[in-house]
Parts: structure tokens; C-alpha cells; sequence
């Protein structure tokens, strides 16, 4: 279980962020949602440690982890860039933070990876020949085999679309449940967190304006916000989403 507590962060006398509480469960999916400069990525960062909090604390398996460094931490994080290394193939950018650590995963854990993000025709390829989709897979796998206690991701699937965006979130959603690992992402985009995650964090202005499951936010949106932000960013698709929940769009608009 992951707590936050009380949390605030600010920068040069500006607050950012402030009366962060949140729980989630070990294996779960949570999406952090919100607009632009809203404070998501300041988020990510004081969870995994790059970043520290003003007042607050975080407490991971029970323990304090609010002043224990980023490396201790055992966290992990796909930024949104991926961040691979260009002059090397794909199984040694999959395997590069082993090569210090070799102890980490065993050759069986590396092709279970590569076999469940079908890597397995591009190993010897380059970064630069590989599309946006199988490198933001190698990226996975490369985070992957060093075994995190909780997987960070910076907006996955923005740079993606289509086939290709539908696919990385099955990818992701099988991970988290096959080796049961709490995941959590950052978004702008409501039809993504609502269709990938357990639970949707919802930030505006710097706090919490909702932290509930997809179902609980589209049918009892918190506030004028969630409302606005959620259901105008559906419009064009609504539908799909609502049919998910087997639910009537307009009977939630109006119990909104
Ligand atoms: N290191 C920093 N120093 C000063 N201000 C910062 C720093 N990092 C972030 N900020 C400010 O904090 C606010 C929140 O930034 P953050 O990147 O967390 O937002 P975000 O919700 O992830 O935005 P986006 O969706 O545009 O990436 C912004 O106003 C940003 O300018």
C-alpha cells in the first residue's frame, strides 16, 4: 500500500501542490488526471523520490519513505520521451540496467518480458528503426526487468494513437495484473484514465477534486470541475465509455 499524507509542494513561494491524501493498493492502476500545469508530473515526482515534499509524508509498506532517497526508493519510471539509448539495440537496451545488477532478473524473467510485449522480432534493431509503439514497449521492458516495487508512468501513450494506443494499454493492464504491480500514470486525457485505470486521481488547481473508481466519477462526478473537465473532454466519445458501464450518458449528466 502506497499513503500519501498531508502532502504539499511548492515552488519559489508558490504552491503547487496541497492536502494531498491518497491510498492506493497494492496492484492497482491509478491514473493521475488533470489539466495542463495542474501539478500531475510534480506528483509523479515526489512519489518516486526525484522530487522533495515541502510537508507531508509518504509512507510505503508501513514504512516512511518521505526522506529515503530516489535509489532506495525501488521505484520506477517510463518517462514520456522513453529515454533509450540510441547506439544500442533493443535486448541491450532492455537489459542495460542489469548489467550492474545481474542478479535482479534471470534470463527467464527477461524472455517472459520480451515474449509478453512482443519484442521478440526487433532484439537486434536500433532504437531509430523502431516505431513509436514497439519503443514505448522496450521502454516498458527495460523498466520492467529491474523488478520495481511501483511502475510510474509519464503519459504512455500521448505520443500514440489508434491501434497502436489501444494495444500499449492492454499492454500495461497485463503487467500490472500478471506480476500484480502498482502502476501509476499521469494523463491529460480523461477517456484514457477512465478506460485504463482502477482508480482515476483527479487534480485541479493544485488538490484533490476526486479520487474514485471510472464508474464513480462519470455517474457522481464531486464537483462543478469533474463535471466540466470530464464530460466536455468526452463529448465525441461518450458513448463507447458509457456503454462500458452499461450506463445512459444523459441520466449521469442530469444526477451530475
Ligand atoms: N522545478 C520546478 N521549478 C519551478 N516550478 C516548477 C518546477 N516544476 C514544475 N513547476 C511548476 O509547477 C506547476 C506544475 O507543473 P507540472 O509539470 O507538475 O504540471 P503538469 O500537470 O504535469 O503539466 P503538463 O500536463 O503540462 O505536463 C507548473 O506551474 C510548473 O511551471
Amino acid at each position: 500500500m502506497l499513503e500519501l499524507k498531508q502532502v504539499k509542494k511548492s515552488y519559489d513561494n508558490v504552491t503547487i501542490l496541497k492536502d494531498i491524501n491518497l491510498k492506493i493498493k497494492d496492484g492497482e492502476i491509478v491514473s493521475i488526471l488533470g489539466p495542463s500545469g495542474c501539478g500531475k508530473t510534480t506528483l509523479l515526482n515526489l512519489i518516486l523520490g526525484l522530487t522533495a515534499v515541502d510537508e507531508g509524508q509518504i509512507i510505503f509498506d508501513k514504512k516512511d519513505i518521505t526522506h529515503v532517497p530516489m535509489e532506495q526508493r525501488g521505484f520506477n519510471i517510463v518517462f514520456q520521451d522513453y529515454a533509450l539509448f540510441p547506439n544500442l539495440n533493443v535486448y541491450k537496451n532492455i537489459t542495460y540496467g542489469l548489467r550492474n545488477n545481474p542478479g535482479i532478473a534471470s534470463a527467464k524473467d527477461v524472455d517472459d518480458l520480451i515474449k509478453l510485449l512482443g519484442l521478440e522480432p526487433h532484439l537486434s534493431k536500433k532504437v531509430d528503426q523502431l516505431s513509436g509503439g514497439q519503443k514505448q514497449r522496450v521502454a516498458l521492458a527495460r523498466t520492467m526487468v529491474m523488478k520495481p516495487k511501483i511502475l510510474l508512468l509519464d503519459e504512455p501513450l500521448s505520443a500514440l494513437d489508434g491501434v497502436i494506443k489501444e494495444s500499449i494499454k492492454e499492454k500495461i493492464k497485463e503487467i500490472a495484473r500478471d506480476y500484480h504491480l502498482t502502476t501509476i500514470i499521469v494523463t491529460h486525457d480523461p477517456e484514457e484514465a477512465l478506460t485504463l485505470s482502477d482508480k482515476v486521481l483527479i487534480i485541479n488547481n493544485g488538490t484533490i477534486s476526486q479520487y474514485g473508481n471510472p464508474e464513480e466519477i462519470i455517474k457522481t462526478p464531486a464537483n462543478g470541475f469533474v463535471r466540466e473537465f470530464i464530460l466536455n473532454q468526452l463529448e465525441i466519445k461518450k458513448n463507447n465509455i458509457f456503454a462500458l458501464f452499461g450506463g445512459d450518458m444523459k441520466e449521469c449528466v442530469q444526477a451530475g
